[in-house]
């Protein structure tokens, strides 16, 4: 008898670019395909520099209504200024809010009351479901701000305010967003991950030889918040695209192209 395919199977690519390009079109295909035959789509993005190649390429996507489609991303810090590059909604609106005439961009923006903030944009996310979400994997395993080992894969909210870890603060300043670890923020507002599981469809995109140790762990350790990107298991639609530097070893073997 065939073993069970794994739940949640890499496409392997050369490098970042072509990842990137491979992971743009498969968007675009879900997009244009729920266009034809819904009135609206409702999407969720990460901000990172992970997802920079993937997002540089669906905005050259042709076909897409982009009017009929709405944004929202997965996390933003607290305590960081308005006009931070930091700030994930101006991150986003640089790599791709601001080029494509969407139906709506909903920012995460933090006013005196993170908790307040936290809550209505559950409360905009609700107002209709998730058809889309693309998101990156951290490098200590974290989906969004998610952190292990706090992380909580049933959690009853939907959006929270979170204390980052060390690791997860020490990755922005690897990732080149911030000079120190005093600089990075202490805590952010994120989707939490049933919210973000309760997409229809996910593609995870994860380049980069960083991410080696994060994504073998998410496909072989048992499902559970001291690896939260694990949980990705539990989900009926996910593809996660890594590139031969943060591939597996034992996947490096079956690049898809
Ligand atoms: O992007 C976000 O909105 C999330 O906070 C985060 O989960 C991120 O996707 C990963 O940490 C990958 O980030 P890098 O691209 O910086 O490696």
């Amino acid at each position: 008898m065939t073993p069970d395919p794994p739940a949640l199977r890499p496409r392997t690519f050369p490098d970042r670019t072509s990842l990137g390009r491979a992971a743009a079109a498969d968007v675009a295909a879900e997009l244009r395909e729920r266009l034809a035959r819904q009135d609206r789509v409702r999407m969720v993005f990460a901000a990172a520099p992970s997802q920079q190649e993937m997002l540089t390429a669906l905005r050259e996507a042709d076909g897409i209504d982009w009017t009929r489609v709405e944004a929202f991303h997965m996390d933003e810090y607290l305590d960081l200024p308005a006009e931070a590059p930091q700030r994930f909604a101006n991150w986003l609106r640089s790599a791709i809010f601001d080029h494509l005439p969407f139906a709506g961009a909903h920012l995460i923006q933090p006013g005196p009351d993170p908790e307040r903030t936290a809550q209505d944009y559950a409360a905009a996310l609700a107002a209709g479901p998730i058809d889309i979400v693309c998101l990156g994997i951290g490098q200590n395993g974290h989906l969004a701000f998610n952190d292990p080992p706090v992380a909580d894969l049933e959690d009853p909210l939907d959006v929270k305010v979170v204390e980052l870890d060390d690791v997860c603060r020490r990755q922005q300043v690897d990732d080149e967003c911030f000079d120190s670890l005093d600089d990075v923020p202490h805590r952010a507002i994120t989707l939490t991950i049933p919210r973000l599981l309760a997409a229809d469809r996910l593609f995870c995109v994860v380049p980069g030889a960083a991410k080696r140790d994060a994504v073998e762990k998410a496909l072989t350790e048992p499902v559970s918040a001291r690896h939260p990107a694990t949980a990705l298991r539990t989900h009926p639609d996910v593809t996660l695209y890594v590139d031969a530097d943060s591939a597996p070893r034992s996947t490096a073997a079956e690049a898809d192209r």
